[in-house]
């Protein structure tokens, strides 16, 4: 198959009608020493409005989860900038890093990997605001209306992770996400460890709580289907470049990249190995930023 010729990146706008939060402009992440470095993310620009979920499609290797660390601090930008709610964070580090993360929080892929097994779910869901300063009792009840937004019972605080299904495990890891009540969530691939009916009730839950809490997602996957019922645009990353943008109904109509073309008809399947290491490499990058 010959390879899709080469887009100019374009500027993705905010869709009508939001505000812009996150504005990401010509960012540029290479990985690897100065010889031989691996350019990962090439001049990519991205908004996303208050309030909308932007979805960020590709196959393995187009540099998604890049973007995401990007905004999350994880990995160092070579150029370019990345605003959020008008602040320059493109290299914000330490303290003023941390205390961003009530505004901005990840959602990973694996709800098996991604809670602590050693802790209790009540601990889990109270420590990302315990240690930024909120007392137990504040913590416990901004916990309980999390767990009631995510729709499991209170008498889930005392059992482990181990005692819960995937899409249990994931409402637990929505919860955790929201109990410091960010304005935006880096969601990575969070429905594609979950079987098809799962899924479909983990999107629904996603879409209400939008629309209930008004938090924005970024909203990384390789499955376009997903991120068409959830997100209110679409950008399609291909080699480092956001090569095509706009609604996921027009993008399924009418693809205008080569490469979305292809996305369509090949719909791609998450390959497990490369998931694994996907994830190791996103635990291993928050370990070193705690
Ligand atoms: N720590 C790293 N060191 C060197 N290269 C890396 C590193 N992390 C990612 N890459 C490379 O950067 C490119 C983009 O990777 P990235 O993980 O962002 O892609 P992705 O679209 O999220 O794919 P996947 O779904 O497989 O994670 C890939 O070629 C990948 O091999």
């Amino acid at each position: 198959m010959t390879a899709p010729t080469a887009a100019v990146p374009a500027p993705v706008p905010t869709a009508p009608g939001f505000e812009p939060l996150l504005s990401a402009k010509d960012v540029v992440v290479d990985y690897g020493q100065r010889r031989g470095s691996f350019r990962a993310l090439k001049e990519v620009s991205i908004e996303v409005g208050a309030g909308e979920c932007v979805g960020l499609v590709g196959e393995s290797g187009s540099g998604k989860s890049t973007l995401g660390k990007a905004i999350l601090g994880l990995v160092p930008v070579a150029s370019g900038s990345i605003e959020f709610d008008g602040r320059d964070i493109t290299r914000l580090k330490g303290a003023k890093r941390r205390e961003l993360a009530s505004s901005i929080q990840v959602v990973f892929q694996d709800p098996y990997g991604s809670l602590n097994p050693a802790m209790t779910i009540g601990d889990i869901l109270a420590e990302p605001l315990t240690t930024a300063g909120t007392s137990r009792r504040e913590a416990r009840a901004v916990v309980s209306e999390m767990l009631d937004r995510v729709k499991l019972p209170s008498n889930v605080l005392d059992r482990y992770p181990k005692e819960f299904s995937g899409g249990q495990r994931q409402r637990i890891a929505i919860a955790r996400a929201l109990v410091r009540k960010p304005r935006l969530i880096v969601c990575d691939e969070p429905v594609s460890a979950l079987d098809l009916t799962t899924q479909a009730t983990i999107i629904d839950l996603f879409i209400e709580l939008q629309r209930d809490t008004g938090v924005s997602y970024l909203f990384v996957s390789h499955d376009l289907g997903v991120v068409r019922r959830i997100c209110h645009r679409v950008a399609v990353m291909y080699r480092g470049e956001i090569v095509e943008t706009g609604d996921g109904e027009q993008l399924t109509r009418d693809p205008q990249h080569p490469y979305s073309r292809r996305l369509l008809t090949a719909s791609p399947i998450a390959d497990p190995v490369k998931q694994a290491e996907r994830r190791a490499a996103w635990l291993k990058l928050r370990e070193q930023a705690a």
